[in-house]
């Protein structure tokens, strides 16, 4: 059963009452009286329409855009299209594609259908009717799962105001940064905000994404007509930032498998179709003939700026999300790219439905073009949202015209922009706010009273988190997480394991440093003898050995870890993971090559040096500095996620070595130190591998004095006992088998730490109206 395309046209314009019902598909609706016995009310409290007892057996298949409205006595009409007729054919399987071939049908529920059911049933059978293709995975009814459930999604925002508190003390004052302004982004449409700088274009796409870290945002935001939910708004929409973050030793296809293999569900989806949705994402997006270059950077080389925004576009693609929003797609692009980025815009927003908001800098005219709808704002205000070609002529009409050869969007934002020193800029500015008022409603229309006060019941409802709450999500049966945490876990082990040795000149520029260190070190303390001169050069070398193992480890970690940091960021604002995942995907991706490095150090060291001649102590020296490499690995995690960007890490990171060294029990003697400080030789990872190499070394071993014995000779005091001098130091305790437990302990805390920063630093804190 199809609609065919003349009947969809027939009402391709808005409905003169759609205010009710901000819907999908409101364009292709028939707008019928409500007091329409079809209509009837849910036990929920929403209107829809009531079963009509044709087709095959009970069912009968009805479109109405598929949403239940809210169920109100003032109501006049509803936005629905009744089809009395058979059921709709099976949809044609072709591959791993549904062509469509029947049109936007739901399933009318029966007496016995409990309001889930519904909504599954409705969520499952729409299709597009106009031959467009949808993206489904054989096997799977409900297409991808993702937003609105069928990938489409109405978004409806009224008199959306946002503030934040600036100054302290007595200058505190809150600012008000959007001033209520109101607009709807339809499926199959590209929205596009501009403005001047601090117009508050990226504010308004944020609080539409749901992504203000502060502040207070208050108004009403719609999504199919309903209110959103915190927990799972962000996996029902895409959200493509202006810097595209990625890792640079990653394949294009990889990147997206990444994405899919952690995004997508694997209730719905297996392994296989997972890799099938990278392949369709990668040929929309016209990436195929990449798909195996790597991403790179600027030094390595590797893909262009706009293949590189599209991966960004293809990672939030993967799942199929109702929304996509952008922060400025064209920005750093020459423009022949930032019109093939459009263009693809363009055609994903047409061919599968997706509602496309994204802010926009200076678009070329052909861009302009491409846009629906143009929401131009200043300070803060709406100053026109609708299609730019109407904003020509409304601005026109108040007297402004664009020069002929002038491109539109240059036109618009001379036109909004406001030097606040010249008072002819602010006076055209007010008439151009005061004539937005007079005609706003002609292309915004306001949200029905009662569906508005309804979303108002339910944020308070969320709030409270009580009463019967109607999300978009309850249509969508999303999961918060896709994948099981092993699953996590081993997908992104596999991509750090692949991102660290892809890393070929941090591989050999590691461990040529400690190859060279191993020579350094071997050959200035060469065959050290048991005199009183090897017993220094005992001391010093291993002292030498903490210093250099922790620096050599710690360093690299804290330098990357604040940049991977911000992809984690990226990916956990999008709900692809949970952090303990990624932060022990990170953790033991870096320990291969590690142990590899302080291997080619340790193993041989010990025999040049001379130390003792024994190899349960040459085994536990190998031991000791595992130990301290992974203690000094952990604590770079903690630094590294802990500051915000890797200037600060570089500050930071000697600085808390240094102060390990101070009290690592060779500078300063641990019982001197005064006892306000002397807490830090308790978790200085030096002090305990000192002590460890220390006891391992000394013990057992005599020396020889100036003229034989211990105690004095010559005047100087003389230790002939290696026990006797690890003592002096202050080392004899705790033993080593304690200093290696503490060692791995404190590892250990470190890693937990670290962990636990890394949920906070890398937490977006979502507020959603
Ligand atoms: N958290 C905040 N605290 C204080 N002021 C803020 C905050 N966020 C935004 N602003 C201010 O609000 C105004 C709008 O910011 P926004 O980033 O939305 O502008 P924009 O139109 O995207 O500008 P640009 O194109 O330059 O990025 C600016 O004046 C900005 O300084």
């Amino acid at each position: 059963m199809s609609i065919s395309g003349s009947q969809l046209e027939m009402t391709q314009t808005d409905p003169p009452h759609s205010s009710l019902v901000p819907t999908r598909e409101a364009d292709e609706n028939v707008v019928i009286p409500l007091d329409d016995p079809s209509i009837m009310q849910r036990e929920d409290g929403w209107a829809i329409p009531v079963p009509k007892a044709v087709g095959i057996g009970t069912e009968s298949y009805v479109t109405n855009g598929g949403m239940a409205q809210p169920w109100q006595d003032g109501v006049k009409e509803v936005e629905k299209h009744v089809q009395n007729t058979d059921r709709p054919p099976r949809p044609e399987r072709t591959g791993s594609l549904i062509r469509d071939s029947i049109s936007i049908s739901i399933s009318t529920p029966s007496d016995q259908d409990t309001a889930s059911e519904v909504r599954q049933r409705t969520s499952r059978q729409y299709q597009d009717g106009k031959g467009r293709e949808q993206t489904f995975v054989e096997g799977h009814e409900d297409g991808d799962g993702s937003a609105g459930c069928d990938g489409r999604m109405d978004i409806y925002w009224e008199n959306v105001r946002y503030s934040v508190t600036v100054g302290r003390g007595k200058s505190k004052k809150e600012k008000e940064i959007l001033k209520g302004v109101s607009g709807r982004a339809r499926p199959g449409e590209m929205v596009a905000i501009m403005g001047g700088s601090g117009a508050g274009k990226s504010t308004l796409l944020n609080v539409l994404a749901g992504r203000v870290p502060t502040g207070t945002p208050t108004g009403v935001i719609l999504a199919n007509g309903r209110i959103r939910e915190k927990r799972t708004w962000k996996r029902l929409v895409g959200y493509v930032e202006q810097e595209d973050l990625m890792y640079e030793n990653l394949t294009v296809r990889e990147t997206l498998t990444t994405a899919a293999l952690l995004r997508l569900p694997n209730s719905r989806y297996t392994k296989d179709q997972k890799l099938a949705r990278v392949d369709e994402v990668l040929a929309e997006l016209g990436l195929t003939h990449v798909a195996d270059s790597r991403i790179g950077n600027s030094q390595m080389g590797g893909i262009s700026g706009g293949e590189k925004k599209r991966v960004s576009i293809g990672i939030e693609l993967v799942t199929n999300p109702g929304t996509l929003f952008l922060d400025e797609p064209t920005t750093g692009l020459d423009s022949a790219t930032a019109r093939n980025i459009c263009d693809m815009l363009k055609n994903l927003a047409k061919k599968s439905g997706k509602t496309i908001i994204m802010t926009i800098h200076m678009p070329r005219e052909t861009i302009l073009d491409m846009i629906d709808r143009v929401a131009l704002m200043s300070y803060g205000k709406m100053v026109w949202f609708g299609p730019a070609k109407d904003a020509l002529k409304h601005f026109a009409q108040l007297g402004y015209k664009c020069p002929p050869q002038t491109n539109p969007a240059d036109f618009f934002l001379d036109l909004i922009q406001v030097d606040t020193r010249d008072p002819t800029s602010q006076e055209r500015l007010k008439k151009l706010l005061d004539a937005w008022d007079r005609v706003s409603t002609q292309y915004v229309k306001p949200i029905d009273s009662a569906l508005r006060e309804t979303a108002t019941g339910q944020q308070q409802a969320l709030k409270e988190k009580k009463g019967a709450r109607h999300k978009v999500e309850d249509d969508c049966h999303i999961d918060r997480w896709a994948v099981p945490w092993p699953v996590e876990c081993g997908v992104l082990l596999q991509r750090n394991l692949k991102h660290v040795w892809r890393s070929k000149i941090i591989i050999i520029s590691t461990l040529i440093q400690q190859f060279i260190l191993f020579l350094i070190i071997g050959f200035v303390f060469f065959r050290i003898s048991d005199d009183q001169a090897g017993v220094q050069n005992r001391y010093g070398v291993l002292f030498f050995i903490c210093i250099n193992q922790t620096f050599s480890f710690l360093m690299p970690i804290i330098t990357v870890f604040p940049l991977e940091r911000r992809i984690i960021l990226r990916e956990r604002a999008a709900g692809s993971y949970r952090v303990s995942a990624a932060y022990l995907a990170k953790s033991l991706s870096q320990w291969p090559l590690a142990i590899c490095a302080s291997l080619l150090f340790s193993l041989p060291v010990y025999w040049l040096i001379g130390l003792q001649p024994n190899v349960g102590r040459w085994i536990l020296f190998i031991v000791i500095t595992q130990c301290l490499v992974f203690a000094a690995q952990s604590l770079g995690m903690l630094i590294g996620s802990s500051v915000p960007n890797v200037q600060m890490a570089q500050v930071f990171g000697p600085l808390v070595v240094v102060l390990f060294v101070i009290f690592g029990g060779n500078f300063a003697n641990q019982d001197s130190i005064t006892p306000v400080l002397r807490w830090i030789q308790w978790i200085s990872i030096i002090r305990y591998a000192y002590g460890a190499y220390m006891q391992n070394e000394f013990y057992g071993l005599e020396f020889q004095c100036p003229g034989g014995g211990g105690g004095a000779s010559g005047g100087a005091l003389c230790a002939a006992q290696g026990e006797q001098i690890v003592k002096s130091f202050g080392l004899d305790t705790p033993s080593k088998a304690v200093c290696i437990i503490v060692l791995v302990g404190l590892g250990l805390a470190f890693q937990v730490l670290a962990a636990l920063v890394l949920r906070r630093t890398t937490r977006l804190r979502i507020k959603i109206i």
